[in-house]
């Protein structure tokens, strides 16, 4: 993974990149905090000791405000239009993104199977994303995570912020960099996401999920919000962009804590629990259980709680799913139908993420696709036909 991220040919570092560019966690007692982002923005409003869900749904907000006005306009297909300026050197750029589709392909194969399925530039521009994400996790994940400092974290931001001003720092930068120049793309969600590293790097334990969820919105939640300006809204969708946008926010949410479930063993053995210690003391449990990795009841019923939680968060994201344009249903579909699947494995290992690891087999994905096809097709007017039924 690093080789391939992180090594820029001296070919490359010569010809001038520029040139690739067209111009309070509230303790809650024994009891799960399920309550979902739309109902937290009134309590915002209402409330201000705000948590973290409250908070959050402040970004989703904006983010949203940043694309409705241009889907009134119906001007939603941007990454069909290329300017030219004359000095973007465009097969240096193609190869940039080509070099994006590699990376995808390489770490991610079923996510970039389902790309294929959308418009070119939209595809391109899903993977441009996609390396920046992998990039940024492999900063704290990767083999020199016990190297990166605190300005280290300072210099990726800095690169962060110059390439969304038309200065990129190598050829994943430069297929970023154009990405944002041509979709809607706001800088926060990956600031954020580079804030969720750094809470990685200092915190190993969760007090409450409030704490959870501001964790889970840093590095995965952020990632509904960059993927849906690129993705597009379907010209069809009657429902508002906040919607979507909580839709998409929801799907980050579930998968970082369908991740944090599969991995509780391993990540155990970092000496990390990202699990609430109040729910987890609730049930009888401590870092010790955890560390011990026995497989007892109390065990099992406060994983119940946990997966019962992840998966209201995947039946939010479903809500959103058939409102975006259509190519990009498919392999929004499967991914969120792959990875619910994960919850279904914790249950068949009878809630042993200690030492086995729950995943889905290529069976199980091979009759994935195909019903997330299916679902695809469903548009945004035909579901609320049939919902109607
Ligand atoms: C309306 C609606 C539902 C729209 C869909 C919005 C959408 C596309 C949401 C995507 C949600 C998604 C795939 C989130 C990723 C969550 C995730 C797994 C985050 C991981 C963080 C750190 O976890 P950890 O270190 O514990 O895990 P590892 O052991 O390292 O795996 C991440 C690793 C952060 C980095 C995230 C990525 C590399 C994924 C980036 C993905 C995209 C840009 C593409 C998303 C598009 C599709 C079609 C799924
Ligand atoms: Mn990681």
């Amino acid at each position: 993974m690093s080789a391939i991220l992180w090594v820029v040919s001296p070919k490359e570092n010569a010809q001038s990149l520029l040139s690739l560019i067209p111009r309070n966690g509230r303790r809650r007692r024994c009891k799960f905090n399920s309550r979902l982002s739309l109902s937290a923005y009134s309590n915002a409003v209402a409330n201000p000791s705000r948590s973290s869900e409250e908070r959050v749904y402040e970004l989703v907000l904006k983010q949203a405000a940043l694309v409705r006005e241009l889907r009134k306009e119906s001007a939603l297909d941007l990454g069909k239009t290329i300017e030219t300026d004359g000095t973007t050197d465009w097969n240096l750029l193609n190869k940039a993104y080509e070099r994006c589709g590699e990376v995808c392909a390489e770490y991610a194969k079923t996510f970039y199977l389902g790309t294929l399925l959308m418009t070119p530039e939209r595809r391109r521009a899903i993977w441009a994303i996609y390396v920046w994400c992998r990039r940024t996790d492999e900063l704290v994940d990767g083999p020199n995570a016990s190297h990166i400092t605190p300005k280290a974290m300072e210099r990726w931001e800095k690169r962060l912020t110059d390439l969304f001003e038309g200065r990129p720092y190598d050829m994943y930068d430069a297929a970023l960099s154009d990405t944002v120049s041509k979709f809607p793309v706001d800088v926060q969600p990956f600031k954020d996401m580079i804030e969720g590293m750094r809470l990685d790097l200092r915190k190993s334990r969760y007090d409450n999920f409030d704490e959870l969820y501001l964790y889970c919105y840093y590095v995965a939640g952020t990632v509904g919000l960059m993927s849906v300006p690129v993705m597009g809204i379907a010209p069809k969708s009657k429902v508002s962009t906040e919607r979507i946008y909580n839709a998409a926010l929801a799907l980050g949410i579930a998968n970082q804590l369908t991740n944090i479930l599969r991995d509780v063993g391993e990540d155990a053995r970092r000496g990390r629990i990202y699990l609430p210690q109040d729910e987890l003391a609730c049930s009888g449990l401590s870092d010790e259980d955890i560390f011990r990795g026995k497989v007892t009841d109390k065990w099992r019923s406060f994983m119940k709680g946990q997966i019962k939680r992840a998966r209201m968060f995947f039946d939010e994201a479903e809500k959103g799913v058939a409102e975006l344009s259509s190519a990009s249903r498919w392999p929004v579909w499967a991914s969120l139908l792959l990875y619910r699947q994960i919850l279904d494995a914790i249950e068949a290992n009878d809630y042993n993420n200690f030492t086995k690891r729950a995943y889905v087999g290529k069976a199980k994905k091979l009759v994935s696709l195909p019903a997330a096809y299916g679902r695809a097709l469903l548009g945004p007017s035909k579901l609320v036909e049939l919902v109607k039924r």
